[in-house]
């Protein structure tokens, strides 16, 4: 049986058709009328566990929504969508026990206590027990050396170690599954490499799957290691960053090509240039970043391989599926 499994899981918002005016406002409130918004259409795919998943696309494409129905905020078809053997739902504790949930724009801690008054909170919500919660608390804590703001008002603290805190809020239960929704929105480069490494040694430990949603690629380059591209409402590509990379058609970057002798002749993994004499720009069918000189002789060669932020950027704008 698969850890995460979505089968055909389709949802649509229902939302109210106000009309203008005290007449339609009247008639309204007798009257109510209905439009529905599609937002997820046939979503199908399957996580194994301990897999370190992250989820793509471009705002309103429906990654919140999804993280809604996976944690039973929203309800969808019992068949559609399975977490752990089970159809998540937000009363059922057992089920909440075994996730941990952290949003990058809601925070669990208190502003005006410190973070260790919330951990005891949580502590006690959880039942988790004495000895556990400590030697938890202590690991997490050092890993990210955080024990000298422990005691100190969460108003008070950095971003970065708010949202570290956040993070050892969100694990102290000991969740299996962690789902993290634009975990380290405003954190500085330092702080997020820190986070990264926190994720990926929690995931080798104690084999927690990560699912992660992020607009931040150095996330999801350092953290995921397969990718869920969701447009249109649907998966449009589920593999590694690689083979994303590789499917994608990628957008065509000119060779800009100094020196170039008479005739000289470019190979490409793929493909043969032969650059013209004067010709200084040329715009290979397939330029990729393991060019070889067969005539030598070229002063400088620049080739620069696209990122994966610039092959969603063209992927979002047209809201396509790769091809
Ligand atoms: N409660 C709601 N009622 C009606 N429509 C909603 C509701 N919540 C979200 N939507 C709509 O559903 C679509 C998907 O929203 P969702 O928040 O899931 O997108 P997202 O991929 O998480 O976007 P972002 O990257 O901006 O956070 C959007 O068009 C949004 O306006």
């Amino acid at each position: 049986m698969a850890y995460i499994e979505t089968n055909h899981l389709t949802y649509q918002y229902r939302l109210f058709e106000k009309q203008l005016g005290f007449k339609n406002g009247l008639r309204d409130f007798f009257h109510r009328r209905y439009q529905t918004k599609q937002v997820l259409t046939d979503v199908t795919f399957t996580i194994k566990q301990g897999e370190k998943v992250g989820l793509l696309g471009p705002n309103g494409a429906g990654k919140s929504t999804l993280i809604k129905l996976m944690t039973g905020i929203l309800q969808s078809d019992q068949q559609a969508l399975r977490i752990m053997g089970v159809h998540p739902d937000h009363n059922d504790y057992h089920f909440l026990r075994r996730i941990g949930v952290m949003m990058g724009q809601k925070s669990q801690l208190n502003w005006d206590l410190p973070a260790v008054d919330t951990f005891k909170l949580l502590r006690s919500i959880y039942w988790v027990d004495s000895s556990t919660y400590q030697a938890r608390l202590h690991k997490y804590v050092t890993m990210f050396g955080l024990q000298s703001v422990l005691d100190v008002p969460v108003r008070k603290l950095s971003l970065g170690e708010r949202t570290k805190l956040e993070l050892i809020a969100t694990l102290l239960h000991g969740p299996e599954l962690l789902i993290l929704d634009e975990p380290t929105l405003g954190m500085d480069i330092v702080s997020q490499r820190e986070f990264h490494a926190f994720l990926n040694q929690i995931n080798q430990d104690d084999g927690v799957t990560i699912f992660l949603i992020s607009h931040q690629m150095n996330d999801i380059e350092a953290v995921a290691e397969r990718i869920l591209l969701l447009l249109d409402g649907q998966i449009q590509f589920d593999g590694s960053v690689t083979k994303l990379m590789n499917t994608v058609k990628q957008p065509e970057r000119p060779l800009t090509l100094t020196n170039v002798p008479t005739h000289a002749i470019i190979a490409t993994k793929d493909a043969q240039l032969t650059v013209k004499p004067e010709q200084t720009v040329v715009h290979p069918q397939t330029a990729d970043s393991t060019i070889t000189f067969k005539t030598a002789a070229l002063d400088q060669l620049h080739v620069e391989t696209p990122s994966l932020e610039d092959i969603l950027y063209s992927l979002f704008r047209k809201q396509g599926g790769p091809q």
